[in-house]
């Protein structure tokens, strides 16, 4: 089991004139035991997204489910968290006055904790499952590198014993050296725990490597989502396919339309997200719609939602299936 949804999800941030959508009707579903990578540019709503998981971003509709549970209801009774955010920033979730022991006892579940010799050992096979000698249990964070304090944060994490981890950018602070041991240990953890994972990340290569799936997001929606090496080679939407061509590793991208993209067109700023455009959100910046003179109003009144909620490889675009031609009427609201 384990399947993780998020089921048209909003998260507002503010009020009144100050308020703002920073997450609009997200549907995203990570299978059982699979890794959804979550990319788009800066301030798109993903972190948000993954702190709304947990509790720490205000959920103004929809719901995060777990197994069809609404995991807010697990939270209310006090169970033991089911999904754990792991940052970019392993200093968040460690205390630095607390003995790395002690930081990740704390996460154990009461029953284990209780008694300190299953208490000493539960630590000890967290410290090794991250690949760190357990002697470090006395050791200060500030004591450890970069890598280690992030391997603790995941021994943390996973002291909770959850079924879902959501990893934020967890290796963007790291030095280059230390981040593909950290990658590996994340993607042999997951799959010999069968945990369901959403990965954060803005490196194409990264998601590439770790994720099963992937899903595009751009200002508070998810614009598409399939098959991690569907998407990469034939990105349906023009914001996925402007993200990949700024990716430094070119082979990820599509060449369809390369032609049509005037290239000033990738440096234009992102609209107000407390006022996101009518129609598509992305018609401002985008290359395809505008285009196509005749088609232009459509886009700019009318609202493309992904087709079908479960179709493997979905685009919310009016002209994802057909970039060229005519609107795709299946993707239209
Ligand atoms: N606590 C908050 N209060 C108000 N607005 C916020 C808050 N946190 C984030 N925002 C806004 O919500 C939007 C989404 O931000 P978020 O951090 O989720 O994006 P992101 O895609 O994770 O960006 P990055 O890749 O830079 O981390 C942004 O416009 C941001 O300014």
């Amino acid at each position: 089991m384990n399947e993780f949804r998020f089921a048209e999800v909003d998260v507002q941030y503010g009020s009144g004139r100050q308020a703002m959508k920073a997450v609009d009707q997200v549907s995203l579903v990570v299978p059982a035991g699979k890794v959804v990578g979550l990319v788009g540019e800066s301030g798109s709503g993903k972190s948000t997204l993954a702190r709304a998981a947990v509790g720490l971003a205000p959920i103004s509709a929809g719901q995060v489910l777990l197994d069809g549970v609404d995991v807010r209801k697990a939270r209310r009774r006090g169970l033991p968290p089911p999904i754990q955010l792991i940052f970019q920033d392993p200093s968040s979730a460690l205390d630095p006055r607390m003995s790395v022991g002690a930081s990740i006892a704390e996460a154990i579940p009461r029953p284990v904790r209780r008694n300190r010799a299953t208490r000493q050992a539960e630590v000890a096979r967290l410290l090794e499952l991250v690949g760190l000698d357990p002697d470090r249990m006395a050791m200060l964070p500030g004591l450890l590198s970069g890598g280690q304090r992030q391997r603790v944060a995941f021994a943390r994490a996973l002291a909770a014993r959850p079924s879902v981890l959501i990893a934020d950018e967890v290796t963007s602070a790291l030095d280059v050296s230390v981040q593909g041991g950290v990658l590996n240990l994340m993607r042999d953890l997951q799959s010999r725990l069968g945990l369901s994972m959403l990965f954060i990340s803005h490196n194409l290569a990264v998601v590439r490597y770790i994720s099963d799936y992937i899903a595009v997001m751009y200002l508070g929606r998810i614009v598409e989502a399939g098959p991690v090496d569907e998407v990469l080679k034939d990105p349906r939407h023009p914001y996925t396919r402007e993200l990949f061509d700024a990716a430094p590793h070119r082979n990820v991208q599509s060449t369809l339309l390369d032609d049509e993209m005037p290239a000033e067109l990738a440096t234009v700023e992102p609209p107000d997200p407390h006022q996101p455009p009518p129609g598509c959100r992305f018609h401002t910046r985008c290359p395809v719609g505008p285009l196509l003179r005749t088609d232009r109003d459509l886009c700019v009144q009318a609202d493309p939602q992904a087709a079908a909620a479960e179709r493997a490889h979905q685009a919310a675009c009016h002209f994802a299936d057909s970039p060229a031609g005519s609107p795709a009427e299946s993707a239209i609201k």
